[in-house]
């Protein structure tokens, strides 16, 4: 069921499908599951995508090859193989960094959106659910009841009245529903507690430059569809900053299964791409609570996982599902707690094309890429 994303947080289950992802989250993100409006989540893809978990994770399936990049990318490292993780030293220079950062102060951040996403199938299943067990036996004792002292009631007025009960309370389970989801949706939203926004002005340095390196990072996994230019794919840049204490619990930024969803969005996340944007003495690392540490520079010293520590334009590549959107659990990370100010860019590329208002727009693409 749904996957709660800045994308998707980890502790979730199918039984109640209430889960983080986006998510990210996403991610996942305004709650965007409940509002229509641009999402800058993570997903938790929300996507998604931080929930409280009585949850066993599902075994790991197989997952399969990532998608394609370019492995000759100047500055590109792996610090963890299978599943891939990379950093790419000095991925944006000085300038862009700083008119990503001054832009987005501009045009001002917001607390950063968790996407619920998968809520639509968490309520189909929750009344569905109810509509078949409690629902229905209420309506059937209530009309029973009703009928106790009625020495005219016959089995026909038995069933009107049945129906009608399961009529009544069906809208009181709806009510409760919508009651439950929201009341989940604002509890992932503590999940994330930076601010952010999207930047998809291209004439603009900093957004322009991030989209073009991504665009030519990007750009053998576009290959078997001619038509469309690599940032075709991507989300517009988020650009998100933390402040002291501030941070981004463990979560996915793909979707085990948000469909409905992540369908205005270019479907699944596979790859996230994280730049940051300024230096960070202390906290604000971005670590992964499944993968072991490296011998890279930016591992955070005696920590037993993978733990980068932020370095002004550094990025930062994984792949959060395989090339044919299997979720791969591996990838889950958070962004730690803050303690210097810390700011970063993002760029999710989907599995297809994502339109505005989440993606870029074609006449932008062409003309400044
Ligand atoms: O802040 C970080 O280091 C990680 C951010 C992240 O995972 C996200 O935005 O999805
Ligand atoms: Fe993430």
């Amino acid at each position: 069921m749904s996957d709660v994303t800045t994308r998707s947080y980890p502790h979730k289950k199918r039984a109640f499908n209430v889960a983080l992802t986006l998510a990210s989250f996403a991610p996942v993100s305004t709650i965007s599951a409940f509002t229509a409006t641009r999402r800058h989540t993570t997903p938790i893809k929300p996507r998604s995508q931080l929930h409280a978990s009585t949850i066993t994770p599902p075994s790991q399936t197989a997952v399969g090859s990532r998608i394609r990049i370019n492995e000759s990318y100047p500055g590109l490292k792996r610090v963890h193989a299978n599943p891939d993780v990379f950093v790419i030293e000095n991925f944006l220079d000085d300038a862009s960094c700083e008119d990503l950062i001054g832009k987005a102060k501009d045009k001002g951040t917001t607390r950063s959106p968790v996407a619920y996403a998968g809520w639509t199938d968490d309520v189909k299943d929750l009344l569905g659910l109810a509509a078949s067990g409690p629902v229905t036996w209420l309506a059937i004792l209530a009309a029973w009841y009703e009928a106790q002292g009625d020495e005219n009631a016959s089995v026909i007025s038995l069933v009107l009245h049945s129906i009608r009960n399961y009529a009544g309370l069906f809208v009181i389970a709806a009510v409760l529903v919508a009651a439950f989801t929201k009341f989940r949706a604002d509890g992932l939203q503590q999940l994330r507690t930076s601010s952010s926004t999207t930047l998809d002005d291209l004439s603009q340095l900093g957004a322009k430059n991030f989209v073009s390196c991504a665009a030519d990072l990007f750009a053998p996994s576009s290959s078997s569809n001619a038509d469309l230019p690599p940032a075709a794919y991507f989300e517009a840049p988020t650009v998100i900053r933390y402040e002291r204490d501030q941070s981004l619990a463990p979560h996915y930024d793909a979707n085990r299964s948000a469909d409905v969803e992540d369908k205005n969005r270019g479907g699944q996340t596979l790859a996230t791409l994280i730049v940051y944007l300024n230096d960070v003495q202390t906290g604000g690392t971005t670590k992964f609570g499944k993968l072991p540490a490296t011998d890279d520079i930016r591992q955070v010293k005696g920590e037993s996982n993978l733990n980068i520590i932020p370095r002004k334009g550094d990025a930062l590549l994984f792949f959060p599902a395989d090339q044919n959107g299997l979720f791969d659990e591996r990838t889950e990370h958070e962004g730690c707690p803050a303690v210097d100010e810390k700011w970063i860019a993002r760029i999710w590329r989907h599995a297809e094309r994502v339109n505005p208002p989440f993606g870029l727009c074609d006449d932008a693409i062409r003309k400044y890429l």
